[in-house]
């Protein structure tokens, strides 16, 4: 499937989406209400993946809701996610809220890169703040929910956000998000390539699938069995699909490639995929998720 702030934020891309061999989608990152978001460039394409200071430009909650409602009147039997980041944890309540009295009955994926009080990292590295928005969600939202990771590099770091999230009754972790603030420069004109924070962004693609893959497998080794995961991160062929799942991915999601190729790729993922099982002999994704040896 999309990762979110892909070919998601309106609803000629979600109808491209629900009209492609995807296996599901995730609607933009929604706040309570409209956001322009920061002033271009503010993504750039590189050779092996992007760069992205967004700033969260989105149609707002109700939009996305209502998309979904309708879908799933149309498709009952289909998946789809709809991803919230609210710019405080008031925010997030709110559209939760929102969400839980309203007819949906898809995952709802919060992203918890969202900016935390100023001076204090983005909610996933502040554990502390962590256990408070995920204490005050589940006091009262009981449909299926999950987390939206920023990557993690530090194993004492995987330990503690596994513990922290294997108190709450999660439908699923994916992991990553984009690797934050990565700077990317243009030599000859001697200047940042993109316009917001100076340059810094989000980077994805290609260069950080070993990032996305060391997170997957950490978190599918920590985890309840009961938390699903979804590997997101550097996916840009079946190979790399295969890689995920054999990490433990239960799903997987592809920003930075989908982006460039549009929903052609899945049609080109699955085929390679299916092409690797039959070379190895797998009929079902069950025969090798999660499966990774090690060399001991
Ligand atoms: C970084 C935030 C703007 C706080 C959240 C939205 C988001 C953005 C974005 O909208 O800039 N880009 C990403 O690569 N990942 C994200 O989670």
């Amino acid at each position: 499937m999309n990762a979110a702030g892909i070919r998601c934020a309106t609803t000629d891309d979600l109808d491209n989406l629900i009209t492609s061999n995807a296996g599901a989608y995730v609607t933009k990152s929604a706040t309570p209400d409209p956001r322009v978001g920061n002033p271009s460039p503010r993504m750039k394409g590189l050779p092996n993946g992007s760069i992205n200071a967004m700033g969260l430009p989105n149609h707002g909650l109700d939009y996305y809701l209502d998309y979904v409602l309708a879908d799933q009147k149309k498709r009952p039997d289909r998946m789809n996610f709809l991803s919230v980041a609210g710019i405080t944890l008031d925010d997030n309540l709110q559209m939760l809220h929102t969400i839980q009295d309203s007819a949906f009955n898809g995952f709802t994926e919060l992203n918890l890169s969202c900016p935390n009080v100023p001076g204090k990292p983005q909610v996933g590295y502040d554990f502390g703040r962590v256990q408070e928005v995920l204490t005050a969600v589940f006091d009262f939202f009981t449909k299926p929910l999950g987390v939206k990771l920023p990557p993690y590099f530090d194993m004492a770091h995987f330990d503690q956000i596994a513990a922290i999230l294997n108190r709450y009754p999660l439908a699923f972790v994916n992991t990553i998000n984009s690797v934050g603030n990565g700077l990317v420069i243009n030599a000859e004109t001697e200047t940042a390539v993109l316009k917001p924070k100076g340059g810094f962004g989000g980077i994805g693609g290609a260069s950080i699938k070993p990032i996305a893959l060391a997170n997957v497998r950490a978190l599918r080794l920590r985890l309840n069995p009961t938390i699903a995961i979804i590997g997101t991160g550097g996916v840009v062929n079946g190979q790399d699909v295969f890689e995920h799942l054999l990490c433990g991915a239960d799903m997987v999601q592809i920003g930075s490639k989908f982006g460039f190729e549009g929903t052609p790729l899945f049609d080109r993922l699955n085929q390679e995929l299916s092409a690797i099982m039959a070379t190895k002999g797998y009929t079902s994704i069950a025969d090798f998720k999660g499966k990774l040896k090690t060399l001991d």
